[in-house]
């Protein structure tokens, strides 16, 4: 029967990368999508800008909407203190069954909790389920169209607090407009945008910074 494109990452992962070492399971996953096959991972030049946001935040919680293969998963727990916690939330079961093995060879399990099951749902459970009061970091790239909500979502349920970092991928492509509109002209944040590309491609895209004013 024909494998999955997530199928296929995970078998470059496991045929390219060293367990334990997330930096080779990055470089896997990338040479993959730049010499394979396309896969909608923030890639290397979007993840950078990734890298240095999270590295300046330093967060103790991170949650992530949109796991799919868990490019983004394995590159922000890589870069956490040891006690620091990621959710990431995955409603795809064959996403979140690939993303799991691909965390796994990271050796990253113990940073990352993946919850299977739609933003929409969970986000309302965080406090009651995983004890969290707010999170520190929160990288938004699932459905470009559920940003907006799900960040309005998150300030009505108490998750955000002054200085809470939102990272946003694919501002401009796919893009999030009504996202873009509200984050930047609502006085709740400060907003930052970091020019960059659609993964492995020349195609615009980039990254929107928002930090939560209280
Ligand atoms: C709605 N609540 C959800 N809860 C839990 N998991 C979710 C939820 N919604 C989706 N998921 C889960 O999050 C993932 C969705 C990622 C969507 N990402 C993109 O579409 C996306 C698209 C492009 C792209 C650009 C140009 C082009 F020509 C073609 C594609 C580039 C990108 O970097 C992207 O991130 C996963 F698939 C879905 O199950
Ligand atoms: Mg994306």
């Amino acid at each position: 029967t024909q494998s999955t494109r997530p199928q296929r990452l995970l078998g470059a992962v496991q045929k390219n990368a060293t367990r334990g070492q997330p930096h080779s399971v990055l470089k896997a996953i990338d040479q993959f999508c730049t010499h394979t096959e396309w896969a909608m991972n923030v890639g290397d030049e979007k993840g950078c800008i990734l890298d240095s946001v999270v590295s300046e935040v330093n967060p103790a919680t991170v949650l992530e909407l949109g796991t799919y293969c868990g490019y983004s998963t394995v590159r922000i727990a890589s870069l956490l203190p040891p006690h620091a916690k990621l959710i990431t939330l995955e409603f795809n079961p064959d996403f979140a069954a690939i993303a799991r093995q691909v965390i796994a060879w990271a050796g990253l399990e113990d940073k990352v909790q993946l919850v299977e099951g739609a933003s929409g749902d969970w986000i309302p459970k965080m406090k009651e389920q995983f004890g969290i009061t707010t999170f520190d970091f929160v990288f938004l790239d699932h459905w470009k169209d559920r940003y907006l909500p799900d960040t309005k979502l998150m300030e009505e349920c108490g998750l955000l607090r002054k200085g809470t970092v939102l990272l946003a991928d694919n501002v401009i492509c796919p893009g999030t407009p009504d996202y873009l509109e509200y984050i930047r002209n609502s006085p709740r944040y400060k907003s930052q945008y970091f020019k960059s590309h659609l993964e492995y491609t020349k195609v615009e895209d980039g990254l929107e910074k928002s930090v939560f004013q209280g």
